[in-house]
């Protein structure tokens, strides 16, 4: 998570301006809309998105249901091409036209509400699949999947299967998976929407620690206030029809962040005024 908590909408271009200027920013969306067209209907459920996201920083995306979080999640994850604008990862385009490139997407690491796990593959054999997949020896798979086992609060489980798992294990071994190829990015849609509020309590504290650990960048989306508040270095904000980025607020709590700073005046004052301004938007 970064140090600094830049809302710069644009990437910094201003020479001198600070190091920033000749940094690539980890990952770039440039005027990104997307339309959905049925033959009934036309939906244009994102427009005009930009943003800039530096490497180690934690953007959480809040906004009512239906202005287009999962969309924009799906579209940076490679999965739903970009009506228009352009998404680059380390300045590399994801897509051109309706084209994903598979290398790009091959550096991000995706968790969605549902854990997805293999039932009959191990919690070790679950978390290195995207090793396997790419044809990575049995010894690396091996020892990676310990380590990040380790790293997710999972060791000691690591020959046990999913239905023996509770549902915040279950998405710590999607966490762990998600990570196992070293992702540039790490793309989040509402992964803890499923769990009760003490478990995602533990899984928000968790998140951060491994986040921290390993030094990760991620998008997460939720409808979450509080919890975008808590996990953010910037939360942005979505209005939606079409969905547009209505406001980016810089969260500058100190990390690691613990549940008292829930507590603080400062923290309620940011969650109130982000439910009103979201309550605005009808
Ligand atoms: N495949 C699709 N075809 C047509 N319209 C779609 C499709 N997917 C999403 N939409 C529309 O795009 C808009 C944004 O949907 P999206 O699921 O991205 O919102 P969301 O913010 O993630 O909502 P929620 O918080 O309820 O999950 C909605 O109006 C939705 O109806």
């Amino acid at each position: 998570m970064s140090a600094h908590h830049t809302d710069t909408l644009a990437p910094a271009t201003k020479a001198g301006d600070d190091d920033r200027a000749t940094e690539v920013p980890k990952l770039e969306l440039i005027g990104v809309g997307k339309e959905f067209r049925t033959k009934r209907t036309t939906t244009q459920a994102l427009s005009g998105i930009t943003l800039s996201i530096s490497d180690g920083e934690f953007v959480a995306v809040i906004g009512r249901s239906g202005c287009g979080k999962t969309t924009l999640l799906r579209t940076l994850a490679g999965l739903l091409s970009p009506s228009e604008g352009r998404i680059l990862v380390e300045g590399r385009p994801l897509w051109s036209g309706s084209t994903v490139d598979s290398s790009v997407v091959s550096q991000l690491g995706v968790v969605f509400q549902e854990a997805n796990l293999f039932p009959w593959y191990s919690v070790a054999d679950n978390i290195a699949l995207p090793l396997k997949l790419r044809g990575d020896d049995k010894r690396y798979r091996h020892q990676r999947a310990y380590e990040l086992a380790e790293l997710v609060g999972l060791q000691g489980f690591e020959k046990s299967y999913p239905r023996e798992l509770s549902g915040g294990m279950r998405q710590r071994v999607a966490i762990a998976r998600a990570l196992s190829t070293h992702p540039k990015l790490l793309l989040m849609d509402e992964p803890f929407g499923a769990l009760d509020a003490l478990t995602r309590e533990r899984m928000n504290l968790e998140l951060q620690r491994i986040a921290l650990a390993a030094h990760a960048t991620v998008v997460f989306v939720t409808h979450d206030i509080t919890e975008a508040v808590f996990l953010g270095d910037r939360v942005v904000q979505l209005s939606p029809r079409p969905g547009r980025i209505s406001e980016i607020r810089p969260i500058t709590f100190a990390r690691p962040r613990d549940m008292d700073v829930q507590t603080e005046p400062r923290f309620g004052a940011i969650v109130r005024e982000l439910r009103h301004a979201l309550d605005g938007e009808g």
